[in-house]
């Protein structure tokens, strides 16, 4: 099973440390949430994996290998992920299955297999101006998803959307967790959306990042076993593990 592995990853911007010796292990299976108040390093950390930082010190590698840059075995997914707009929903897809070397007789095909994936089967003609703010972000995942990727890095995938859509895609992204076999690593500031999707939850707090609690909340990996997400959310662990995230986040919070 690959392995992500942040070790004791330090960052710093113009000589200032944003992030001091942070350690996030992501295996395979893995949905691996990042939260924390605003400032304490989250995207920074992502953007380490991503290989579009590089740490001032400590190592990141995949599987022992060091991530010097971006790769095709990672995919990442940002807020207001830049899709073509004057493309179709398919052809956005159909782009990356290009880079990949995906025949042309093959990529349409393959483009609206991935689009059916992330529930919009019936939209691969429809431009992406046509498409609402919760469709355009699935397609950004299908295109994503059209990698192979051994690891999707998701940058608040779901931030731009309102609370209704944004449950819904709740749902999305760990069906696709469960269909890719990518482990995820993921950078939200939704206290209930860290709990439903993640595996492992890494708080860390602000002035320089830091970890100061994980939690294995094991929400998903109750989802992925077949009960629903409401019957998840009523459970009244889900209230609990909810107040100790939430005290956890704002620890220590002078402001
Ligand atoms: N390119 C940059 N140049 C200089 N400083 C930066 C840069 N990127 C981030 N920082 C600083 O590093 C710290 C961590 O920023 P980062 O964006 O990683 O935090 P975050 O936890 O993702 O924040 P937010 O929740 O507000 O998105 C902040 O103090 C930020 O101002």
């Amino acid at each position: 099973m690959p392995h992500l592995v942040l070790d004791k990853i330090s960052i710093h911007y113009d000589g200032y440390p944003a992030v001091e010796r942070v350690s996030i292990d992501v295996a395979g299976d893995d949905f691996v949430v990042l939260v924390g108040r605003s400032g304490c390093g989250k995207t920074s950390l992502l953007n380490v994996a991503a290989g579009l930082v590089t740490p001032a010190r400590g190592s990141a590698t995949i599987d022992d290998r060091p991530i010097t840059a971006p790769g095709s075995d990672r995919a990442v997914v940002f807020q207001n992920d830049a899709l073509f707009p004057w493309l179709t929903a398919r052809e956005n897809v159909a782009f990356a299955l290009r880079l990949r070397g995906v025949r042309p007789a093959e990529r349409a095909r393959r483009a609206d297999e991935l689009l059916a994936l992330v529930k919009l089967g019936d939209a691969g003609d429809k431009r992406i101006w046509e498409l609402s703010g919760g469709m355009r972000q699935r397609v950004g995942l299908a295109r994503a998803l059209a990698a192979e990727p051994q690891f999707l890095l998701l940058d608040e995938p779901l931030g731009a959307l309102d609370a209704l859509t944004r449950e819904r895609m709740q749902t999305t992204l760990l069906d696709l967790w469960k269909a890719s076999h990518a482990g995820v690593l993921m950078v939200t500031h939704g206290i209930e959306e860290a709990l439903v999707l993640a595996t492992r939850i890494v708080v860390l707090a602000p002035g320089p990042g830091r970890v100061v609690r994980t939690f294995e909340p094991g929400f998903s990996r109750r989802y992925a076993a077949g009960e629903t997400i409401r019957a998840v959310k009523a459970d009244p662990a889900f209230a609990k593990a909810r107040g100790e995230l939430t005290d956890a986040i704002f620890e220590g919070e002078t402001a």
